[in-house]
């Protein structure tokens, strides 16, 4: 398998690494994985996440599998294992679909390997896509404001809504990012953070909370997200926390864009209250450990509620930004989203 090197994934001369979200911005600390339990693990614990980047990662690890002599069971179950990690995202369930087909092939070896890599370098395109379409409807001197991380660390390229970002920042000159932390495990707050001042793009982190008097005050002029699964009617699952965003920017008719490739739309998947819903462990929303020392705050053995998405119907969404181009509700209504796939 060639060289393939994104901003917390790479492959280089047969060892694949992957960077450790987990402990970012902190300390930025590479994971060596050749297994099945380790990438497993790794995407568990969101050291490598984001909806793209999990299903890329699955994908070189089992491309490497296949090339270090796996027997076709053998790469059977691990795509079966590694799909079944994180339910939500259909990334990964569309890289592993992908494998299953190079599987069959009788040179499958060839077949799983180009595919990976097929995949990793689509991604990279796509990025680049969806961030040209998405900065044309950002403004000169806008407000813009985030949630989670949607850039080149959850992707082989520049990213999604990040991308977009980055885009209209290159464009404009002048753009400035509200950054949702985004509880529990800021994704905002460390690795959006982290990645605008890399980039140079000016930003304020704020807490979650504080989205709404920020849009209350007409200091927000557009809202940008990701997604990690579209239903067919265009509702779309997303990190927790961004149905609250779409529900405050249509109260304060504010433009509301989701951003993501056309594999995360999923024909098969008929409306939003069908998307599975990932809970995670307790412990993440009782207290926090990680590169940024422990802080543990609630009460040990508090009830918690922590699901990692959350679903924003199609009726509060202003545009689809996917690789394609940009879908309003007319698109989605007229059947002209699905008809892309
Ligand atoms: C381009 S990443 C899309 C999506 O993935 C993130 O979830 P997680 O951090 O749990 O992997 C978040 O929902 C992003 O919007």
């Amino acid at each position: 398998m060639q060289n393939l090197i994104a901003s917390s994934l790479k492959y280089e001369n047969g060892t694949l690494n992957v960077l450790d979200q987990y402990l970012l911005p902190h300390q930025q600390v590479w994971h060596e994985c050749h297994s099945v339990e380790t990438m497993k693990e790794l995407i568990v614990s969101l050291k490598i996440r984001g909806a793209p980047l999990i299903g890329l990662g699955a994908s070189l690890l089992v491309a490497h599998l296949a090339e270090q002599g796996a027997t076709k069971a053998a790469l059977g179950a691990a795509i079966n294992e590694l799909e079944a990690t994180r339910p939500t995202a259909v990334n990964l369930m569309h890289c592993m679909a992908a494998l299953r087909k190079a599987l069959k092939q009788s040179d499958f070896v060839t077949n799983i390997v180009a595919t990976a890599e097929r995949l990793f370098i689509e991604d990279i395109e796509l990025c680049e896509r969806m961030a040209t379409r998405g900065a044309e409807l950002i403004n000169s001197g806008d407000n813009i404001l985030t949630h989670c991380n949607t850039g080149a660390l959850a992707t082989a390229g520049i990213g999604t809504a990040l991308g977009v970002i980055y885009k209209a920042q290159q464009q404009h000159g002048n753009i400035h990012v509200w950054v949702d932390e985004t509880r529990p495990l800021l994704q905002g707050g460390r690795l959006t953070a982290f990645e605008l001042e890399r980039w140079q793009v000016p930003y304020t982190l704020i807490c979650d909370n504080m989205a709404a008097s920020l849009m209350a005050a007409g200091r927000v002029d557009k809202i940008v997200v990701g997604a990690d699964r579209i239903a067919a009617n265009g509702d779309f699952a997303n990190k927790v926390g961004t149905y609250n965003l779409a529900v405050l920017a249509h109260f304060h008719d504010i433009p509301f864009y989701v951003v993501a490739p056309l594999t995360t739309l999923d024909t098969q998947t008929t409306c939003g209250s069908d998307i599975a819903i990932e809970q995670r462990s307790s412990a993440e929303v009782r207290g926090l450990s990680g590169s940024f020392g422990t802080a543990l705050w609630a009460p040990t053995h508090a009830n918690v509620y922590n699901p990692a998405f959350d679903v924003t119907p199609a009726k509060l969404v202003t545009a689809w930004v996917l690789d394609t181009g940009v879908y309003d509700k007319n698109d989605v209504e007229s059947g002209a989203l699905t008809a892309l796939k």
